[in-house]
């Protein structure tokens, strides 16, 4: 089977009402449509209402960059899923690197979270990726393993059906150096693979996708490999663009 093409924006803390505007009306316009694939951008909480007005009925869905593991509470300054389902929120990155290294979420919390979104139908983008030291030490698979581990450990591997895995090497965020194809597509086979030793259809259909660099000249070349379902993208998801065309790179 074809696996659905899939490609996120992650905008950071990137972006204000009147660049937002410009940008979301150029994404939906040169995104009319996609050829068994979809696409959505996170932004951050604050524009989540106009993400919502811009784009609700069109081809490109929305969703926050974090959640709370928590329902509701005294946790100043979190916000929950039920509040990124208020606003129309089909997806929610839970995990990403920038998380767990500058806010200290370990595998556990990520864990929690990406049951807490799915308690609200959200469907968590799950992070994994190990940093340039791990990578060096030939420790990649074992750090993948556990970040995928707590996740299945937690919902079942069943619940796993219901999400997005991006694998984002934290070597290559950010940074201009991509993953190549190859490296990119051995941890991604080692991801399948690892679900498949739990249930492998659930392996065969679930979307694996890239982050790390990827632009509108990378793109396609990554997508081509066999286990990479599409990407997540940040500095180029700024640039409508480079946004479009990496959208288009994920059509089948
Ligand atoms: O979530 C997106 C990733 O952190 C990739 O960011 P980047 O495309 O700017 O390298």
């Amino acid at each position: 089977m074809t696996r659905a093409g899939f490609v996120a924006g992650n905008w950071k803390m990137y972006g204000n009402l009147v660049q937002n505007q410009e940008l979301l009306a150029a994404i939906v316009l040169g995104i009319p449509s996609l050829q068994n694939a979809s696409c959505a951008v996170c932004v951050p909480y604050p524009y989540l209402a106009q993400a919502q007005s811009v784009l609700k009925g069109t081809h490109v869905a929305w969703g926050g960059q974090n959640i709370s593991q928590h329902h509701q509470g005294a946790y100043t300054g979190e916000v929950s899923a039920g509040m990124l389902t208020d606003f129309g929120c089909r997806y929610v990155i839970v995990g990403h690197s920038e998380r767990r290294t500058l806010y200290g979420e370990d595998n556990q919390m990520v864990a929690e979270k990406f049951h807490s979104a799915q308690e609200q139908s959200l469907v968590p983008i799950l992070c994994v990726g190990e940093t340039l030291a791990q990578r060096e030490a030939n420790e990649t698979e074992q750090v993948i393993a556990r970040q995928l581990d707590a996740v299945i450990g937690l919902v079942g591997v069943n619940a796993i059906k219901q999400s997005v895995i991006a694998y984002e090497p934290v070597w290559a965020i950010g940074t201009g150096e991509t993953a190549t194809p190859q490296q990119a597509q051995d941890v991604h086979a080692f991801v399948r693979n690892r679900i498949a030793a739990h249930n492998s259809e659930i392996a065969a259909d679930i979307q694996i996708v890239y982050g790390g660099s990827v632009k509108a000249n990378n793109a396609s070349e990554l997508f081509a490999m066999p286990d990479i379902d599409g990407g997540l993208i940040g500095g180029a998801s700024l640039v409508a663009a480079e946004f479009i065309s990496i959208c288009f790179a994920a059509q089948s």
